[in-house]
């Protein structure tokens, strides 16, 4: 399993002095952001940075459940809504806003939990459509329920002034507080994606089922991400709500207001912490000037100009204006680097099989139908520890489907899987989490990579289930990355790695996981005969550190050399087990997989 390619020596050092660069370079963008407007002292001018600070703040909300967790939301105007009205009705009943806007916080975490509970168990389209559909109940419910929202007329703020009433007759304690809520909802969009829950999004947005397997709870962070987006929208939402001192349903719950807070973070850069305030740096003033110097014929230009833009976006840098930056980096980075020196695995060596332990996964009677095709017929096994058990078998034999029901993936029909916990005793798990929970670990067939992420990140990924703090995950993950070889490539995105790289860098992210047993499905299909030789000492040498392995193999080489108990599966019945040598001699196997060229071989 091995491959090439262009990483610095040095990368570290450099990827430190981009991050200081890209810092300063963002500290400076803040900073004009608050002083321009303050210097030129012009309302409008005032009117345009208090705006792009409030539509920055609100696409960076929308960016932790749209660009981070790849949730598709066009309803989140629902949670601005609803953080404009809360803080309005209260302020009418004389309760400051500061509070307000943390009651209106509150309702919309709630709420968002709520609706996306089952809306995430739509994907793409679906999952947006849902939105717009919620959206649109918010809206209708806000003009029905006119006793408290004023109807179709809207509500007015009473006319307060001050800071407690978040309403002033100068345009500078606007900006102070908009430009301060956007830092905070930018400090926290950068808090999360540098931490584990971050991780875990993009993992899940990426792999939903390798993101499982590495014992997130996929469920569990979407929602939480949806709360925290919801509550800062709403936060935003009631300093809009009095900065606007009007709202109506028309205009807070509105499909075209959603589309447009999307809409900044799809132009500066989904998914990347400061894209969105590049988007709303670029649109904004360009809208709001378009709309100064056109008065009411303007009306709708700002769709049109969205519409240009997005598509120049399109067509010129796909990962939005955030992309432009990152090939800025890359290309300094390339100039100043070196090919760095290709991995090499620990060398082959002799094997002396251990005797194995006590029984740690238990099977029986496992039963799976796909309709009438009986996959997994009364499947009964015992893997002990330090044991190596080869699972093979022709194509279409259910071993794969084995494998998803001793993972979680799958429900079997019928039969159990136990595994023993590290105390002693036995457990039913019944999802991946669980799985993990208790030390079983697994690879995919085709291999699952978070294409997004760098090879250290996909390894912390791993890494996080037993080290929930960024720095212990990642020098978890540099030690398995040093162990399988990647050390060299850890800042290479995991797209560019060759086949063999893809398959270590599968079972990296497992065994960054510490597991007890580990279940590999066809680590070492496609790769060369060097490197199958490689991939079997590497097996052996993370047996040796006390895990268990279950290995789905069609390299025979490699299962004759690696196994201690060898498992036939075919047509989803167990035909033969036992010895390696023992096995292959069998008649049976020798007549449903291996063939007769096989033994005189
Ligand atoms: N979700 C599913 N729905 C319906 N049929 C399925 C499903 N998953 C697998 N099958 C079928 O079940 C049978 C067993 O598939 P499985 O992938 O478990 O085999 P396998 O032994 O792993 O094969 P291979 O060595 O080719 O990976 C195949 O006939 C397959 O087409």
């Amino acid at each position: 399993m091995s491959d090439s390619t262009n990483i610095s020596p040095d990368t570290a050092s450099r990827t430190a002095g981009h991050t200081r660069l890209a810092g300063l370079a963002l500290l400076a963008l803040l900073a004009a952001i608050f002083i321009t407007p303050v210097v030129v002292d012009d309302q409008f001018v005032y009117h345009i940075f208090i705006t792009i600070c409030i539509f920055a703040g609100l696409s960076t909300a929308w960016n932790i459940v749209g660009g981070f967790a790849g949730q598709l939301s066009l309803g989140h105007a629902i949670f601005y809504g609803i953080g404009a009205y809360v803080g309005v009705m209260l302020t009418n009943m004389g309760i400051s806003p500061w509070l307000g806007m943390f009651a209106g916080a509150g309702i919309a975490a709630a709420v968002a939990v709520v609706i996306s509970y089952p809306c995430f168990r739509l994907h793409g389209p679906f999952f947006a459509l849902s939105t717009i559909a919620l959206l649109e109940v918010f809206r209708v419910l806000a003009l029905h329920f006119r006793d408290f929202t004023g109807g179709a007329t809207g509500m007015m703020i009473p006319l307060n002034i001050g800071w407690e009433w978040m309403v002033f007759r100068e345009r500078l304690p606007a900006l102070i507080i908009a430009f301060g809520m956007m830092c905070f909802i930018l400090a926290v969009a950068w808090w999360i994606r540098s931490h584990r829950l971050g991780f875990q999004l993009v993992a899940t947005r990426e792999r939903e089922s390798a993101a499982r397997g590495a014992g997130v709870s996929t469920v569990k962070v979407r929602l939480i991400a949806v709360a925290i987006s919801a509550a800062l929208t709403a936060m935003m939402g009631t300093f809009h709500g009095m900065y606007l001192t009007f709202i109506e349903p028309e205009s807070a719950f509105s499909l075209a207001f959603s589309i447009q807070i999307a809409m900044f973070a799809l132009i500066g850069g989904i998914g990347t912490v400061f894209g969105p305030l590049l988007g709303a740096v670029l649109l904004v003033p360009i809208t709001e000037f378009a709309r100064g110097a056109l008065g009411a014929e303007a009306i709708g230009l700002h769709g049109f100009v969205y519409g240009v833009v997005l598509v120049l976006v399109v067509i010129f840098i796909p990962n939005g204006l955030m992309g432009l930056v990152g090939r800025f980096f890359v290309a300094r980075r390339d100039a100043g680097g070196q090919a760095a020196a290709v991995a090499e695995p620990a060398q082959a060596r002799a094997f002396t099989p251990p005797e194995p332990g006590e029984e740690i996964v238990r099977v029986r009677n496992l039963n799976k139908h796909f309709g009438g095709l009986h996959v997994t017929n009364d499947v009964s096994f015992t893997l002990r520890e330090g044991e190596i058990l080869g699972l093979i078998g022709p194509n279409g034999a259910g071993k794969t489907t084995l494998f998803n029901m001793i993972s979680g993936f799958m429900d079997a029909d019928s039969g159990t899987v136990e595994v023993r916990g590290p105390d002693g005793t036995w457990h039913s798990p019944t999802n991946p989490a669980d799985f993990a929970t208790l030390g079983v670990g697994r690879t995919f067939q085709i291999v699952q990579p978070f294409a997004a992420m760098t090879v250290e990140e996909n390894i912390m990924v791993g890494a996080f289930h037993r080290y929930p703090h960024v720095n212990d995950a990642r020098a978890a993950a540099r030690r398995t990355a040093e162990k399988m070889g990647l050390a060299p490539f850890l800042d290479a995105e995991a797209s560019s790695l060759t086949i063999g790289g893809l398959k270590r860098l599968e079972v990296a992210r497992v065994m960054a996981m510490e597991p007890r047993v580990l279940l590999l499905d066809e680590v070492m299909a496609g790769i060369n005969q060097a490197d199958v030789r490689r991939a079997i000492d590497l097996m052996l040498s993370i047996r040796d550190t006390g895990v268990s392995i279950i290995a789905i193999e069609h390299v025979m080489q490699a299962v004759m050399s690696l196994s201690d108990h060898v498992i036939v599966l075919s047509s989803g019945k167990v035909i033969a087990e036992g010895k390696p040598q023992a096995v292959v001699e069998d008649p049976q196997v020798i007549e449903a997989y291996l063939g007769k060229e096989f033994t005189h071989a």
